[in-house]
């Protein structure tokens, strides 16, 4: 039922069938305060004022305190080559989360049968053809090819500063669980040694920052979502060799917390698929720390409220002071 319908546009019911209404969930509260705003999709987002000046703040906070550290700042758009992707690796893993760019690729009789399949509510898109684009999957992905078209690293290895829209298809009702969302990253390459120090930097960082936030957090080993059977192999085998930990907060329900940040150790399998070498030639080893915007803005409005005026003024201060 939908709940906007105020009680009195409904038809009477008999009165020992009138259930109570259900509590209105995180995401239409979201909606209600106009923090997010709907487009149709499930996980496809507007984003208010508000809410932007939360993700902006965020994504200062976490350059304030890596800042001393020299990172270099990229940005590339959301979208990155077909090609790279390919190479990346992507698909082995996670076809079901890529995106590719289509574009209209007909003659004029194409475009009169595109037409008349819209006027006719049928499938239009047969002769949509793959672009040379695909959606960027995590704010690192496009890096790699080009630190490796840059040559051996240098002794102290490389570290970037990165921020992008990710594209994932994971519809969900999660609020947290957007199909477009922004990541902030810093990739680290170098000896497994100095990424691995990164790593436990970050680690010991952002659960300051997190705690300073005021968020309840925990930091626990995880997996990424691999596909099918061999996938699960795969998964099993992150957390053995405790390749990823996540710092999770509860958003959407205690039992199952949100992973606002990733820390994750690639050991060399960017510098095997991209030819990342370290100063000595030996092949580069890669980490990088994900924060999901979105996602720490979202656990900050869930624990702070969506009052953002409201929120306490040690919060305040660190994000707008
Ligand atoms: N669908 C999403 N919507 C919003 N933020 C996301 C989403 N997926 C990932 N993130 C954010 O990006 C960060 C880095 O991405 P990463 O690939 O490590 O996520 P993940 O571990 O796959 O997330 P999950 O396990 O929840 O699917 C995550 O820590 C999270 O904060
Ligand atoms: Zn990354």
């Amino acid at each position: 039922m939908d709940q906007s319908l105020s009680s009195d546009l409904l038809p009477a019911a008999d009165e020992a069938f009138v259930e109570a209404p259900e509590p209105r969930s995180f995401l239409d509260r979201l909606f209600d305060r106009g923090l997010l705003i709907r487009t149709g999709v499930d996980g496809l987002y507007g984003r208010s004022g508000a809410f932007e000046s939360v993700v902006e703040a965020l994504d200062r906070l976490v350059s304030r305190i890596g800042g001393s550290d020299g990172a270099e700042a990229l940005r590339f758009p959301p979208g990155m080559a077909r090609a790279s992707f390919e190479r990346s690796g992507y698909l082995k893993g996670f076809p079901h989360l890529a995106g590719t760019v289509h574009s209209f690729c007909g003659n004029e009789a194409d475009h009169a049968r595109l037409l008349a399949c819209l006027d006719a509510g049928e499938d239009w898109t047969a002769k949509q053809a793959a672009t040379d684009i695909v959606l960027t999957p995590a704010a690192c992905y496009p890096l790699y090819p080009v630190a490796a078209a840059r040559g051996r690293l240098p002794e102290g290895g490389l570290l970037f500063d990165l921020q992008s829209y990710c594209f994932r298809h994971e519809p969900s009702l999660e609020p947290t669980r957007m199909q477009l969302f922004r990541m902030r990253e810093y990739v680290r390459m170098g000896t497994p040694e100095q990424v691995l120090a990164f790593r436990e930097l970050w680690l010991a960082r952002g659960t300051t920052m997190m705690r300073d936030l005021g968020l309840p957090l925990a930091i626990d080993p995880a997996n990424d979502p691999f596909f099918g059977r061999a996938g699960k192999m795969l998964a099993n085998n992150q957390r053995a060799q405790a390749l990823k930990f996540e710092l999770n907060v509860p958003v959407n329900s205690e039992d199952k917390p949100t992973a606002c940040l990733s820390f994750n150790y690639h050991q060399d399998h960017f510098g095997t698929t991209w030819g990342i070498h370290q100063a000595d030639g030996a092949v580069a080893h890669t980490a990088c720390v994900g924060f999901g915007l979105e996602r720490i803005t979202l656990a900050l409005l869930r624990h702070h409220g969506l009052d953002l005026d409201a929120w306490p003024a040690s919060v305040r201060a660190q994000l707008f002071g």
